[in-house]
């Protein structure tokens, strides 16, 4: 079940993307909303990364295009701000926390001016919203993995961006900093931000998203959750391994509870 919209914020059409000229995506047509917390679920090996990569124009695609607020990626790229795996980056790169924070509104500068106050209070307001405000002098590489997700999430809030994409946020993070960053990611789509979060845990993302993508090398469902989420299109996702993770009647009576209103 495909759910397309009007005046999508992302519009995909007919995207395949291949790896040494395997595909690994196939022929996805895909519309977005705007204003959404939107998850993109799938088994390992599903394409949720490949996905993210080839709309932000990261990997060559072998067919297909990718428009977002109905524009070409270079025309609108101060409006997207993308989160990458954590363990894709050199931690060790000698940078401080509120350098890396910095970095983030560079974007929105002209080309020869130096951050200065004002991109400083920006950054120093976006720690303080995921609660890194008093590691503003420490090294990056002396971070927790938990606390490193949060900078990494505080530089993209200093991008001040339309549209978020965050491959994998919670990884490695502790049930009270997954919280604290879905409520903020909540707090953004509240403001009329759209995010969409390559996310593993099917039990969460019930309780997270608004809007469920679900991939398997194929798009096999993308729509609001109460739509989407049924045990046909959860086993044409996951197939076998459904069984291991969970029982699917869990996973359906999951969609309606909200961790925030109860
Ligand atoms: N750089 C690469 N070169 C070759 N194959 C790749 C490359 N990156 C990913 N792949 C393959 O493409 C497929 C999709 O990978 P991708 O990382 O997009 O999946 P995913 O759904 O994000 O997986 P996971 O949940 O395990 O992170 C996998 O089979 C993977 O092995």
């Amino acid at each position: 079940m495909i759910i397309n919209v009007d005046s999508p914020i992302l519009e995909i059409h007919d995207l395949t993307v291949s790896y040494d000229q395997s595909p690994v995506l196939w022929n996805v047509d895909l519309s977005l909303p705007s204003g959404k917390l939107i998850g993109i679920l799938g088994p390992n090996g599903a394409g949720k990364s490949t996905l993210i990569k080839a709309i932000m124009g990261l990997i060559p695609t072998s067919g297909g295009y990718v428009k977002l607020f109905d524009r070409e990626l270079n025309d609108v790229r101060s409006r997207i701000s993308y989160v990458p795996q954590r363990e894709s980056v050199d931690w060790n790169f000698p940078a401080s926390v509120l350098d890396v924070v910095m970095m983030g509104t560079y974007g929105k500068l002209g080309l020869f001016k130096r951050p200065g106050k004002k991109e400083k209070k920006i950054a120093m307001d976006c720690l303080e919203k995921v609660g890194m405000q008093s590691f503003v002098d420490r090294q990056i590489s002396e971070l927790s993995g938990g606390q490193q997700q949060r900078v990494f999430i505080a530089r993209a809030l200093a991008q001040e961006a339309d549209l978020y994409l965050m491959d994998e946020p919670f990884a490695g993070v502790d049930m009270a900093t997954e919280t604290a960053i879905f409520q903020l990611l909540k707090e953004m789509t509240a403001a009329g931000k759209t995010v969409i979060v390559v996310h593993h845990d099917i039990h969460s993302a019930m309780n997270y998203f608004d809007w469920i993508i679900m991939l398997n090398l194929h798009l096999v469902a993308s729509g609001p959750k109460k739509d989407v989420v049924t045990e046909e299109l959860l086993r044409k996702t996951y197939g076998g391994k459904l069984n291991l993770l969970t029982k699917v009647t869990d996973i359906i009576r999951q969609k309606d509870f909200n961790p925030l209103k109860n």
